[in-house]
């Protein structure tokens, strides 16, 4: 039904990504206009599927989601044990309050467990066009359980189905929605697929999750003139709730942005298939049917997170590691930093300005590895790339490298971000950019890093003091002169960084300890 409008319309140029939300621009630089999802669908109160799963998926694609909760479900992983539906008015006031207000760009339905329920969402989106509709036909629960009985059916095929942009339908929906047809083989599902079309949906995938003895999962894409397969490897776990709901959700959360059908739906397949393997061996819940992590997040190992928050005092003694150096005096980076460790060291940087991306990334690893097992942060300069590939607790950036800001956005609110500032102004403007400490110098004149402006005991007590954040000197120092450094007195200056004086030495364990003593006993002194 065109009333309902289609994607083919859409004026996909005006649509531009940001990081964080998508957006659509106007001419007035101050409007942002979100890209908007409603989804109709019941409530998992185990959070898996349904409303919860929905929300979670578009959170994680960048769209709003607002939700008109049609039943809602006492359901946990082990199965459904009781289901309310809501009052087709009350359901029907749902709708009217967001679709009045909002601009929904895509409606994407669930559970719709009664005819009068389907009639109240055509009756709004005829008051309400949108531009499009993605149904997910959803009538059983993976454990088994009825969420939409066959009362719906033919309201399905006679006024839903003809307005949907697209429905996925599991092999066992899809069977249903065809009067029983039996689809256990790929040729099966293309020819439900077909069937289906000629129902009125511009396009049909039916969803091979559950088909039987195949080793890939696929799912079958139909637009009427071409069929497409959607192969992914399938993956054994027992994390599969939801993951209709979640594929149904991407792919309207990408129609939203302004994909077009195939597009979105190549997306969301990869979008399901990622988090399942992210989440394939969690443990929620002690049923048969656990819930995956849609924010692809909970597969890091636990231990692997940094206890607290960033703690100025690890700025003590930093020790900056030199891949020059190391070669030299032959050794490995991880065996420098094992003995800067060892010799006091309170936080770490892999600084390595030639290495080969794929060597630096197995070092930053190993050196990850060693600093966490001994409580110590392990900070990576510059790349940002490599920070987060290995998990890094954060990076340390210079003034001609990617702005501040930029690196908070992509490696997020706990990961610790350093930048050198010498001036005063750029002290103020890493502190606004979202910083945890700075780093300032050359105190001293250096051979580490060619044409780089000394600043002295003056500078550096002036950066102090224009400074929010913490500060740790840095250039030429060694145990020689640390004590000159921290005795120019500030509360925010909490260390030195060192490179040559641990690192261009023959024993770096012997020297990091005698440099932990003197800025021990400086501390004393102050
Ligand atoms: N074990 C698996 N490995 C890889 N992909 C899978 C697996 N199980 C399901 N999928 C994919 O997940 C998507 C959803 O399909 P599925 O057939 O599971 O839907 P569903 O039965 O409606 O799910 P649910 O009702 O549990 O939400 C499809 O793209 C399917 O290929
Ligand atoms: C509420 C609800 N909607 C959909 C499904 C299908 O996964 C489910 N199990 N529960
Ligand atoms: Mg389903």
């Amino acid at each position: 039904m065109q009333s309902l409008g289609g994607i083919r319309s859409w004026p996909a140029t005006w649509r531009t990504t940001t990081a964080s939300m998508t957006t659509t621009t106007t001419t007035t630089e101050s409007v942002r206009k979100v890209a908007q999802v409603l989804t109709v669908a019941g409530s998992d109160s185990g959070a898996g599927a349904g409303i919860q799963a929905d929300i979670k998926v578009c959170a994680a694609r960048g769209v709003y989601c607002a939700s008109v909760i049609t039943a809602v479900t006492a359901q946990n992983t082990r199965g459904v044990q009781s289901v309310h539906l809501l009052p087709p008015h009350f359901v029907s006031e749902q709708l009217k309050s967001v679709l009045s207000d909002f601009e929904i760009d895509v409606v994407k339905t669930g559970m719709l467990p009664s005819p009068e329920i389907v009639q109240v969402l055509l009756q709004s989106l005829s008051d309400y066009p949108v531009r499009a509709l993605v149904v997910d036909p959803v009538m059983v629960s993976t454990s088994g359980h009825v969420l939409a009985g066959s009362s719906i059916l033919s309201i399905f095929r006679e006024r839903l189905l003809p307005v949907a942009d697209i429905i996925t339908p599991n092999v066992k929906e899809a069977s249903a929605l065809l009067g029983g047809v039996p689809i256990q083989t790929l040729a099966e599902m293309r020819s439900a697929a077909k069937s289906l079309h000629e129902m009125g949906p511009r396009f049909v995938l039916v969803k091979g999750g559950d088909l039987p003895d195949s080793s890939d999962s696929v799912d079958v894409y139909f637009d009427g003139n071409e069929f497409h397969e959607l192969h992914s490897p399938r993956i054994a776990t027992r994390n599969t709730h939801g993951t209709g709901c979640t594929l149904a959700s991407c792919i309207a959360a990408e129609l939203a942005k302004g994909s077009n059908m195939l597009s979105a739906v190549k997306v969301a397949k990869r979008f399901v298939d990622t988090a399942l393997n992210y989440s394939k061996d969690i443990v929620i819940g002690k049923g048969m049917q656990g819930p995956f992590d849609h924010f692809l997040g909970l597969k890091k190992d636990p231990q692997s997170y940094r206890q607290s928050t960033f703690n100025p005092d690890d700025l003590f003694l930093y020790a900056v590691t030199d891949s020059r150096m190391n070669k030299k005096w032959n050794r490995s980076i991880v065996d420098a930093v094992k003995a800067a460790i060892q010799g006091g060291a309170t936080i770490v940087q892999i600084r390595e300005k030639e290495a080969e991306t794929r060597e630096f990334l197995e070092e930053a690893k190993a050196c990850v590895d060693i600093c966490r097992s001994n409580g110590v942060c392990l900070l990576i300069n510059d790349r940002i790339d490599i920070a987060l590939a290995c998990d890094a607790d954060g990076v340390h950036v210079g003034q001609s490298d990617m702005p501040v800001d930029q690196v908070r956005s992509l490696l997020g609110p706990d990961k610790i971000i350093g930048v050198s500032c010498k001036t005063q102004e750029q002290a103020h403007q890493a502190w606004k950019d979202g910083a945890d400490y700075i780093g300032s110098g050359g105190v001293f004149p250096t051979n580490t890093k060619a044409n780089n402006r000394t600043i002295g005991l003056d500078g550096l007590k002036e950066v102090c003091k224009a400074s929010k954040l913490p500060v740790v000197a840095i250039g030429g120092i060694g145990i020689s002169n640390a004590e000159s450094v921290m005795r120019i007195d500030e509360p925010n200056l909490k260390g030195v960084a060192v490179v040559s004086a641990l690192f261009d030495q023959e024993c770096v364990l012997s020297q990091a300890k005698k440099l932990h003593k003197t800025l021990q006993e400086s501390k004393r002194e102050h």
